[in-house]
């Protein structure tokens, strides 16, 4: 599934560049105002912080939330406390796009993440020229050298990567990149299977200057106060916040 997801998307780039090529996209991207400097709103703090998903479907639990005005439900987790908002462009399975992220940024002042299945410098370009902040990067859909080569372009743009991880070996892996900010995803995106406790095992291995994210399976504020427990410096949340009120539940969140 992460395979066909990545390969979906990496096809949706490519037809969007038969419109806009790259050398246009490079010089918006270029052009933008300098992104924000996520990695210190996301930084360790005497409290959780908390990422908060624009997420409308997934491929696991299908259809979450008729969300119209993205921007409207950016503001509230906004006003609720969230550190950065994550907002999903995936057309095909998520049902997000560059537009919802185009209009969450004119109404937010926190950081924004790109949260797509980037594989293609193309697609970081995109993110940069629609003022995005952080972009994600998979460790399990990139070999390598795209993984390094996405990530020192998003860098040389000023962006911050949140590099996603799913076992040991994938932590690994981003900790010899350099990445600051790296994340633990509690679902296997091939099996979409959850494992709960996937980041307290390895977050003791991630060294302490890195910021660590704890992604996925929030749904009760007992759920964030595990995460905080393990070490989590920042929780990434879609599904529980859709679904919800967005205001109160963000809130009860950062209450524990
Ligand atoms: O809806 P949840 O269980 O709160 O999860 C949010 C987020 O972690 C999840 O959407 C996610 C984590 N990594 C991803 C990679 C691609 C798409 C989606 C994701």
């Amino acid at each position: 599934m992460l395979a066909e997801l990545t390969a979906g998307a990496a096809e949706d780039a490519r037809a969007r560049r038969e419109v806009t090529p790259r050398a246009e996209v490079e010089r918006a991207a270029i052009a933008a105002p300098p992104a924000l400097d996520a990695l210190s709103a996301l930084s360790r703090s005497d409290r959780v912080k908390i990422i908060a998903e624009v997420k409308r479907a997934s491929p696991s639990r299908g259809h979450l939330a008729e969300i119209t005005d993205p921007a409207a439900l950016a503001a509230e987790y906004e006003i609720g406390g969230a550190s950065a908002i994550s907002v999903l462009t995936e057309g095909r399975r998520f049902k997000g796009s560059l537009d919802d992220l185009r209009a969450v940024r004119e109404r937010v002042d926190v950081p924004i993440l790109r949260k797509d299945f980037i594989s293609e410098p193309y697609q970081v370009f995109e993110a940069r020229a629609a003022r995005a902040d952080l972009v994600l990067l998979i460790v399990a859909a990139l070999e390598d050298r795209a993984l390094s080569e996405l990530f020192a372009l998003s860098t040389e743009l000023g962006m911050t990567t949140l590099v996603e991880t799913h076992s040991a070996d994938e932590l690994s892996r981003a900790l010899d990149l350099g990445a600051r900010l790296v994340g633990v995803n509690a679902r296997d995106l091939s099996t979409f299977e959850l494992d709960k406790t996937l980041f307290a095992r390895l977050a003791p291995t991630i060294p302490d200057d890195v910021v660590k994210v704890a992604e996925s399976a929030v749904s009760v504020p007992a759920d964030v106060a595990a995460y905080r427990e393990a070490g989590a410096d920042v929780v990434l949340i879609g599904e529980a916040l859709v679904t919800n009120d967005p205001v109160s539940t963000l809130e009860s969140f950062l209450a524990v």
